[in-house]
């Protein structure tokens, strides 16, 4: 039985998701205490008990203190199970987040998982679903993941009501080398989604041309698409993307469109500006992976909270080891 402290480092939702998700590829018993005790209301709200729930499903695993608002849960896994599976979050917490928990296990699966999944897709504070489809999984792709996602309809704060099918294939993962896939940065051609629901058509166009305007100003090519639609929640958001790097910015009554676009495109471009492989994202969310296939590099322009706490995390469950290393003006992460 491992023992995790949810206070350490970071001490939110995300030390909770990775225990839980290395708990269940390696069918090591996990007891998290403390949980996300830096956060204004600790303990589990409604997403991570849903999370827990089909991590605790998928592995046959039987849970002790699940519920919202608790600090401490026992997880204790048993076999990883293949088959159809559909939850609904109930708000608009984040399916990415969600999948965050359950991804590492599912690729050990002896069949085919299929989720079909009711919540949030573009929210705050998580990566949104063109995220995790375009930058995460762009990635872990790299290192034999197989999984396609598919948005049937965007949800946004607070109603949710987004839907997501995701399958997983069973997969081989392998180490992969980021940081030696680094590339002149003026060569990376920029991608991204501008959407909106229930809001004028303007909104998600206002929304791509300002982040399109600084993103070719700054020397880039960019193609930004729009989206616009009648879905159960409103709101509106922009993706952006270019290689292993992305910027996800939600819109916000009050928030001219513009500035939405704006925000994005700066974001991104902080990140092609640093010599780095990876985004500070996408850094912490590749740390499971790379200890699951104890092999591995990329660089970064900043190791954040929330990666050196995955660091600590994994190395409690598996037997690998991370270095990090300053490299000029930018750190390497790799696993010894
Ligand atoms: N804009 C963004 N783009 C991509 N990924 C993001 C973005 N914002 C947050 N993330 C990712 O979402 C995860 C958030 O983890 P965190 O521990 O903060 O989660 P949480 O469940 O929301 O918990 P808590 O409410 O305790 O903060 C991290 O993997 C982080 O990299």
């Amino acid at each position: 039985m491992i023992h995790i402290d949810g206070s350490y480092g970071e001490g939110g939702g995300q030390i909770l998701r990775t225990s839980v998700a290395l708990s269940a590829v390696t069918g090591e018993a996990v007891t998290i205490t403390d949980i996300r005790s830096n956060r204004p209301k600790p303990g589990l709200s409604a997403q991570h008990v849903k999370a827990i729930e089909t991590a605790a499903m998928i592995c046959d695993a039987t849970v002790e203190g699940i519920g919202i608002g608790s600090t401490a849960i026992t997880f204790s896994p048993q076999e990883i199970k293949g088959g159809y599976y559909n939850i609904d979050i109930g708000t608009a917490g984040s399916i990415a987040l969600l999948l965050q928990c359950i991804m590492p296990a599912a690729a050990y699966s002896e069949t085919e998982i299929e989720l079909s999944i009711i919540g949030g897709t573009d929210v705050s504070w998580s990566p949104s679903i063109d995220y995790l489809n375009n930058v995460t999984l762009r990635a872990i792709s790299e290192m034999g993941y197989r999984c396609n996602i598919d948005t049937r309809k965007r949800g946004y704060y607070p109603r949710g009501g987004g839907v997501v099918h995701a399958t997983i294939s069973p997969s081989k993962l392998r180490a992969c080398d980021f940081s030696e896939k680094v590339r002149e940065a003026k060569d990376w051609k920029v991608t991204g989604i501008s959407h909106c629901s229930n809001l004028p058509e303007h909104v998600a166009q206002r929304q791509a041309d300002s982040a399109r305007d600084i993103i070719e100003k700054a020397g880039y090519e960019c193609h930004i698409d729009t989206e616009c639609a009648e879905y159960p929640s409103t709101g509106s958001g922009i993706t952006l993307q270019s290689e292993m790097k992305g910027a996800y910015v939600p819109g916000k009554r009050g928030l001219p469109a513009e500035k939405v676009g704006s925000r994005a495109a700066t974001e991104l471009l902080s990140e092609l500006s640093s010599n780095s492989s990876v985004d500070v994202h996408l850094a912490d969310q590749l740390i499971p992976y790379m200890g699951l296939t104890k092999g591995g590099s990329f660089t970064v322009r900043e190791v954040s909270p929330h990666t050196s706490t995955n660091i600590s995390v994994t190395e409690q469950f598996l037997d690998v080891k991370f270095n990090i290393q300053k490299k000029e003006d930018i750190m390497e992460i790799s696993v010894a």
